[in-house]
This record gives C-alpha cells, structure tokens and sequence, in this order.
C-alpha cells in the first residue's frame, strides 16, 4: 500500500476555498451583465488598481510595448510562436472531413468548422505570463477563427509589454488590458463597447478558471484550466535533486499549487526532501514556492510501477514529469493527465516556454475527461447527411416510422411517413406507421 512520506491540506479545506471563490464569481458576473464598461472599470481598480477610460489598447500603445522589448526577446518569442504554430498546424492535419456512404444511397458526413470568434485570456497578476499568449491565440488562428481577441491584466499597473507584443505577434485582432472576473465576462457578455465571444479559452486563477465554469453554456469554454499542478513520476535512476528541481519549478507559480511526488524508492522520497529544503533556501521565488510546497506539496512512495500507474491515474495531474526505467511503459497506460513530459532530458518548463506542445491544460482532475487546449478546441465538428435514392428514403423512412411509433411521436413518424409515401409509393395512414416491408421487392 502506498505511504505518505508528506502529505498536503484537506480536500474539505480546498472545497471551501472554491466554494468562496465561486460565490464571489456569481456576484461579479451579475454586475458586469447589469452594468457593463462602469463594472468593469470599477473592478479594475479595485483589483489591479488601474483605471481608464476604454480598457482597449490602440494600436500606438502596442507598437510602443513592442518597442520597449529587446531584439532578442522578439526573436525568442518568435521561435516560441513557431515552434506552438508547428505543432498546431501538424494536429490540425489529424482533423479530418469525413464523408461516408454507410448504406447504398446514404450519405453521412461531418465537417470541422472554427469558430467564428474567441476570447483568449492570458494571466497576468503574479507574473507576466506571455506564453500563455502563443498557446491561445496562435493556436486559434491555425484552426482559423476568424476574432481573435485577447485580455491580459496590467502587471505594475501597465500594460505588461511583454504580453502585448506576444498578443499582437500572435494575431489578436483586438487586445485589451483587463485581467481576471471583469476580463472574462466582459468578452463572454460583452459591454456596450465590447462585442461578445463565441467562446472562451485560456488558463488563469481560480477566479478566472471559476468564470470560466459559470458562463459556459451562455459560451463555449476549452476546459476547466485554473492553478497549476504537477506530477513527477520518478525511481532510482534519478536523483533528488532533479526531482525537487521539477516539484520546485512549478510550486514557484502560487501557494495553492500542488507539487506531488510519486516514487517506489523511499531513499528517493527522504533524498528529494532534503533537496527541496535546500533549493528552498537560493530559489528566488521561495516565498510562494515554499507555502505551495508546505500546503500542498506531497510524497507518496509506493510498493511496485503498477501501484504507481494506479496512484498517478487517480491523482489525474495537469503535468506529470516521469523519469524512470519504463517511461514509455507510463505512456502506454496512463489515462488520466494533462500532458506528459518523458524522462528527464525533458521537463514541464519546456512545454510551458517553447517546444510546442500547448501549455494549457486541466486542472482539478478534469483531466479525467479532457486533454488540454489544442487546435480541435477551436473547432466544431458537425455532421450532415444526404439521402440520394428513392429506395433509401424509404427503406429508413419504414425503419424510423415504426421508432417514432415506439417513443409515441407521431409527427415524427410523419416526417418518415410522407417521404415512404412520395418516393416509395406506399400507402401508410396518416400518423399511422410503416408495415416492415421488402424494400427490393415493392421497388
Ligand atoms: N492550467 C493551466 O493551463 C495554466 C497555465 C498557465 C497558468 N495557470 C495558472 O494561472 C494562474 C495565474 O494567476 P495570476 O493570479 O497570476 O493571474 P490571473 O491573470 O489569472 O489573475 C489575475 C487577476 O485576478 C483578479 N483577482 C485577484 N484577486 C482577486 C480577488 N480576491 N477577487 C476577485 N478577483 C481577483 C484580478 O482582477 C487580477 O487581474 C496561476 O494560478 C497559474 O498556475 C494555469
Ligand atoms: N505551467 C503552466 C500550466 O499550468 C504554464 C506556464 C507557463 N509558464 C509558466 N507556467
């Protein structure tokens, strides 16, 4: 059985966390609908303590973020871009239009269509998280939707210039400097100045993240993709000292990130423990790192891989880091996370910076039911059916009438009923249903 060597904070506590957090949202949302642009001006300087009059940047206010970045960080943003704009467009290849005939004359089919305009929100309040940018926005354009827009807090009370160039690199068509609960129901409700968005995507706090949940349904949403989490999977073919690395490089983002390690070699679990006390003491964001880690930081030591696959599905992390003699043993049976991250030349940062792979991904166990952003996030997927010959009209016509009979519709029986009549001659009482016939012999 697996032992705890640390454990974290209650799920009851956690619970009550969200549930303050998702009574502020409701409230928020009701204002913002009530009164759009003075919300949203209010609660900007409330929060982020930035007031203006419109919160849309103009397009000399970008160029002038743009020129306060060195050449080198634009040409690192650029390879950042391309590398999320490979792989976007490589997945988008996967996504095919199907048009199949499954019975002779039926024709059944979907197509992939973007959507027509998205909202891309990227988090801003403890760090300027510009990556977020190339995930949403870039990803969104390979799939070809054809607004773009994106919202990003103010970072030290402007604009952070990092985060607008990588929004304007990226393609958004209309950019504004507003974070959190007013960002995200001013583009999903719009304001008087604001037209709204077919959906919504983009990771942030749990207030962007409980947004988000509450307005889907009036939107589309990607996932639910709140504070971050990771996983590292890992046996004695590494060490300590990489373990805590990797626990470390992601507690750093908020105290409420769990950092979780899974291991079946106790001297691994004391060894990265010392380890992540030592980093602790040089790390220079230690102050939110070593809370995350003190609440929610975990070492689980089990007694075989398949107690670790086992513990690791249930877990269902947002990143899970595995460094061990069977990586590619993980990768076949593992089902519940949000991106892999394979042996340990690789890592989580990699994937959130610049390799491609989309850095938005689920939080809270949603990976049980969802992968993380991606170009099919962006489209719709829907079917169409033709029906070419007389003969297969009426052939499922008969079929469908006697079903709608079956769940007591009539009229939509008749819908099957008045086409067995027109294109196979056959007499069928009105709201009555179709006698099971040889549709070779009647033809
Ligand atoms: N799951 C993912 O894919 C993923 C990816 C990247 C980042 N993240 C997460 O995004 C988050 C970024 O958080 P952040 O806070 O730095 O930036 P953020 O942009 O998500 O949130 C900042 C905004 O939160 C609002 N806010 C702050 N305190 C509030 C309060 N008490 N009530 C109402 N609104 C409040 C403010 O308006 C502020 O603009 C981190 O938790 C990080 O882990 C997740
Ligand atoms: N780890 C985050 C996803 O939860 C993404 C990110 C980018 N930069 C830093 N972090």
């Amino acid at each position: 059985m697996a032992q705890y060597l640390k454990t974290s904070k209650s799920l009851s506590e956690r619970q009550q966390a969200n549930k303050q957090v998702s009574i502020t949202v409701e409230n928020i949302l009701a204002d913002i609908e009530q009164r759009g642009n003075a919300a949203i001006r209010e609660l900007s300087i409330k929060f982020d303590n930035y007031d203006r009059q419109d919160y849309r940047l103009s397009q000399s206010e970008i160029n002038a973020c743009i020129k306060q970045l060195s050449r080198q960080d634009l040409k690192d943003i650029e390879f950042a871009q391309q590398q999320v704009f490979n792989f976007a467009s490589e997945q988008k290849k996967c996504l095919l239009d199907l048009e199949v005939e499954t019975r002779p004359g039926v024709i059944l089919g979907h197509k992939n269509i973007p959507i027509n305009s998205v909202g891309c929100y990227v988090p801003g309040g403890k760090y300027p998280l510009l990556a977020s940018a190339h995930m949403s926005i870039i990803t969104a354009n390979v799939a070809g939707c054809s607004r773009i827009i994106s919202c990003a807090p103010p970072f030290h009370g402007q604009p952070a210039p990092a985060i607008v160039a990588a929004q304007a690199m990226a393609g958004a068509t209309e950019i504004y400097a507003l974070g959190g609960i007013q960002a995200i129901g001013a583009m999903a409700l719009g304001t008087e100045t604001l037209r709204p968005v077919d959906m919504l995507v983009g990771p942030g706090n749990a207030f962007v993240a409980e947004a988000k949940r509450q307005l889907f349904g009036r939107v589309g949403i990607d996932l639910f993709a709140g504070p971050t989490e990771t996983l590292v999977i890992a046996d004695e073919t590494v060490d300590g000292e990489i373990c805590a690395t990797d626990l470390l490089g992601q507690a750093e983002h908020g105290i409420t990130t769990p950092a979780i390690l899974l291991t079946n070699s106790m001297k691994l679990a004391q060894e990265t423990l010392r380890e992540v006390e030592r980093l602790l003491t040089r790390l220079p964001t230690a102050e939110i790192a070593s809370q995350a880690w003190r609440d929610y930081g975990e070492i689980i030591v089990c007694e075989s891989y398949e107690e670790m696959l086992q513990e690791a599905d249930r877990i269902a992390s947002e990143h899970v880091q595995v460094m061990t003699d069977r990586d590619d043993w993980f990768l076949q049976n593992m089902t519940n996370y949000g991106a892999l991250f394979l042996g340990p030349r690789t890592n989580v940062a990699y994937g959130d910076k610049v390799i491609g792979t989309n850095h938005t991904l689920p939080t809270q166990k949603a990976a049980r039911y969802t992968g993380g952003l991606w170009v099919g996030k962006f489209m719709k997927t829907c079917t169409f059916q033709k029906v070419l010959t007389d003969e297969a009209s009426t052939e499922i016509g008969s079929y469908c009438s006697r079903l709608c009979q079956l769940e007591g519709f009539s009229g939509h029986a008749e819908q099957a009923n008045i086409r067995v009549r027109r294109y196979g001659n056959m007499d069928v009482p009105y709201a009555g249903s179709v006698p099971p016939v040889d549709v070779a012999k009647a033809s």
